[in-house]
């Protein structure tokens, strides 16, 4: 964004400028498109007509125009359009562009890589150009982004477009270090690109933080904003922005929720669905393929596949960011032949950057995370695109194949599909996605798994790796929704672990399995877990492979299927091979409800009930002696007296070992006290206070001692009344002591 030179200069372009958008306000209020129509509709301009101030002073039309220089923008934008050779304009610009210069709020929806970006960034630099937008204004536009590299790559939109406007423009993204340089500057800034959590920071954070001028909101990605991961944040931002503004929401996938779009309190939106008749929704020179891979055979798949397309560039989809670490260290090391990269949300902000930069320069496979998934546009064509795990909808499947055949060139992608996720083809037929079935060929298929399982040997740190991987793997099927399409319990859980290279199958904390009764082909192993709470879940289960053919066609791992019908897997094909092993389950302790309360029914020979204690008297006297009340009441009296002398014999010795104790202690202590005496002739309070301490001390604890054997005393030991005892008693229990000792 250049400066102007001097003084004299500045005032000539404030005076064209002036007049530049007169020319612009009044042409596009001169005949705006009708409010609900879609520009496409109308006839193309001829090629060659007069476009702006027409000779009798009226303007040109410009809905249903197709090319930039027939539209009512500023010098400056068309200049650096031509000059980006971006002339004739998509459908979504088409469509949307008129109804966006005429203030209108927009919710564009198209097909990826069909020039959204440039269908909102060119209205924002408009409209802030007609406002005389400057320095001192602030902020003037918000855009948001739901990843920070799509922010990045929207900035770089913004700056090739707005080179000759005089805006000042900030990228504010988590993940870099100069937020307190952004808090000096940002009130400064005309348009923010920002994620939606560094804007509520700054929104939160930043003193006189002040976007209440500002004019145009944009949601790049809008339904993904708009779910539920970015709820909070974006209620948060709304509720700060001023209500008269102009909102702008871009998608390939829009949300029709009313609630959604509630939440941005929209002025008669128009809804441009551009490709909403076409016959698929994603693009046309995209070439799709679907792969029955079951789960054990996946990385032994993505391996073969990387080895046989090393002249490609590739994205490949996992779905965590400890896979994404996982199969790009172990495969680094195993040397594939064509530069490896990897990018997830847990890498260094620079680094992402970097990695995004260098896969839009170089040939390579990426491995990532679903990070990648939305609006990247790689700078020099990616070839194709793997998802080795299933999307989470068909969402965000459009998503990640759109990340290939952009504009107006073609594209491959290829899905592995688990026999238990079969459905997912019924749901991308249904949302029109077309896909064809292919069988791998089975002799080009270089395992990996052995491969692994030594890498993992030589190296802990990869087998950790592994672990983590394995585990993310089957929480990120856990915690899916859509239940029809993801059953953890439907997974090869030993066998996929095997696959990794890991010698044992790892524990698995957060699956509390609920098994079903009727399911009987499922091996389930429950037991506690030594270090805590949780439990060891394994599944065994396995699956026909019958996608799985030998078949010779190409030099290429994947054979495609001319027709859909072809290699279809139907969900009744797949059959469990495997039946249950061993079900461990926890034994549970039955209580006879019936049984009377309070009472202990005892049986004799004969099998009659006896009363309670009968059967103890029976054994220890014969039964005559039960059978007499009084011989029994004898019984039990003797009994009674037997056992309050032995305690209270008991309680005399301990009394008495404890005396001892004691005495054996203050013996002690003043032996110690008199040597140090000797030694240091320490007079004064200080021994005293320590003599008088030891006193109290041992007073207490003499006195608890007593306190024990009163309370004693008074529940049962009518002989004893305090706790002091005579000589004559303490030489008796000596004695008795001896005796027991020498006995
Ligand atoms: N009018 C145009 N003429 C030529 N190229 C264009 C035009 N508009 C956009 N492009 C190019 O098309 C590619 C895709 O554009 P863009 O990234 O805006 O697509 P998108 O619709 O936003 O895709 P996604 O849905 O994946 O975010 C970019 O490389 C862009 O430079």
């Amino acid at each position: 964004m250049r400066r102007p030179k001097s003084k004299e200069f500045r005032k000539q372009q404030r005076v064209s400028e002036e007049e530049e958008i007169n020319l612009l306000n009044s042409w596009i209020q001169f005949q705006p498109p009708d409010s609900g129509s879609n520009p496409m509709s109308l006839p193309r301009l001829p090629k060659n007509s007069p476009v702006g101030r027409l000779e009798d002073n009226t303007y040109s039309r410009y809905a249903g125009a197709s090319r930039f220089d027939q539209f009512p923008l500023s010098k400056k934008t068309k200049d650096a359009l031509r000059e980006s050779k971006f002339v004739a304009m998509t459908d979504i610009q088409r469509a949307s562009l008129p109804h966006a210069l005429c203030g209108r709020d927009i919710l564009g929806a198209a097909k990826t890589g069909s020039g959204k970006t440039l269908a909102f960034i060119i209205p924002v630099l408009e409209k802030l150009y007609r406002e005389r937008w400057g320095p001192e204004d602030g902020v003037g536009s918000i855009i948001i982004s739901p990843t920070r590299e799509l922010a990045g790559q929207l900035f770089d939109v913004l700056k090739v477009v707005g080179k000759h406007h005089n805006f000042s423009a900030g990228l504010l993204i988590g993940g870099r270090k100069d937020v307190d340089m952004e808090k000096e500057r940002v009130n400064e800034l005309n348009i923010l690109i920002c994620t939606p959590g560094r804007l509520l920071q700054h929104m939160d954070e930043t003193p006189n933080f002040d976007c209440s001028q500002m004019q145009v909101l944009v949601l790049d990605e809008a339904d993904r904003i708009l779910d539920s991961g970015f709820k909070k944040e974006l209620n948060a931002i709304i509720s700060q922005l001023p209500k008269r503004r102009q909102t702008l929401l871009f998608s390939a996938t829009q949300t029709k929720s009313i609630q959604d779009l509630a939440r941005l309190s929209l002025k008669d939106p128009e809804y441009l669905s551009v490709h909403e008749e076409s016959v698929t929704s994603t693009p046309t020179l995209l070439k799709q393929i679907v792969m029955i891979v079951p789960l054990e055979q996946k990385l032994d798949m993505l391996w073969s596949f990387i080895k046989t397309h090393l002249q490609s560039k590739t994205l490949v989809f996992l779905s965590s960011c400890k896979q994404v670490k996982f199969v790009f260290e172990a495969f680094k090391k195993l040397h594939p032949g064509i530069p490896l990269k990897c990018l997830h949300g847990r890498m260094k902000q620079e680094r992402r950057m970097a990695i995004y930069s260098e896969f839009c320069e170089k040939r390579s496979v990426l491995f990532s995370t679903d990070v990648a998934a939305r609006g990247l546009d790689f700078n020099k064509a990616v070839d194709w695109v793997v998802q080795v795990d299933c999307p989470e909808n068909v969402a965000s499947y459009i998503h990640r194949v759109g990340r290939t055949a952009r504009y107006k060139s073609d594209g491959k992608s290829v899905l592995f599909l688990l026999p238990s996720e079969i459905q997912m083809l019924e749901k991308l037929k249904a949302a029109k996605v077309p896909v064809h079935f292919n069988k791998p060929r089975q002799e080009l298929l270089q395992p990996v798994s052995s491969l692994l399982a030594s890498l993992l040997a030589k190296y802990p740190d990869m087998q950790h790796r592994a672990q983590r991987a394995f585990i993310t793997y089957l929480r990120s099927i856990h915690i899916q929704k859509d239940k029809d399409i993801f059953d953890v319990m439907k997974l090869p859980i030993n066998e996929y672990s095997a696959s990794l290279g890991l010698p044992m199958t790892p524990k698995i904390r957060f699956l509390n399995p609920k098994i079903n009764s009727k399911d009987v082909s499922k091996s389930i192993l429950v037991e506690p877990e030594d270090s805590d709470k949780e439990t060891i879940f394994e599944v065994s289960r396995k699956l026909d492979t019958a996608a799985f053919k030998d078949e010779e066609t190409e030099n290429d791992i994947l054979q495609l299927a001319d027709t859909a019908n072809e290699g279809e897997v139907k969900s009744s094909e797949i059959e469990e091979i495997i039946p249950a092993t061993r079900v461990l389950k926890k034994k549970k302790l039955k209580i006879n409800v019936h049984r009377p309360l309070g009472t202990r029914v005892v049986f004799d020979d004969e099998g009659h009930t006896l009363p309670p204690l009968a059967r103890i008297a029976d054994t220890q006297s014969g039964k005559e002696m039960l059978l007499d009340p009084e011989k029994k009441a004898e019984y039990y009296r003797r009994m009674r007296d037997d056992l309050k002398k032995a305690d209270n014999e008991d309680k005399l010795i301990e009394r008495q070992r404890l005396r001892e104790k004691r005495i054996k202690q203050k013996m002690k202590w003043k032996a110690g006290n008199a040597e140090e005496d000797d030694q240091d002739d320490i007079s004064g309070s200080e021994v005293d206070e320590t003599v008088d301490r030891w006193h109290k001390k041992s007073k207490v604890y003499f006195d608890s001692d007593s306190d024990e054997g009163e309370r004693n005393d008074v529940t049962g030991n009518a002989g004893i009344t305090t706790g002091a005892v005579t000589l004559e008693e303490q030489e008796a229990l000596a004695l008795k002591l001896l005796n027991s000792m020498h006995s």
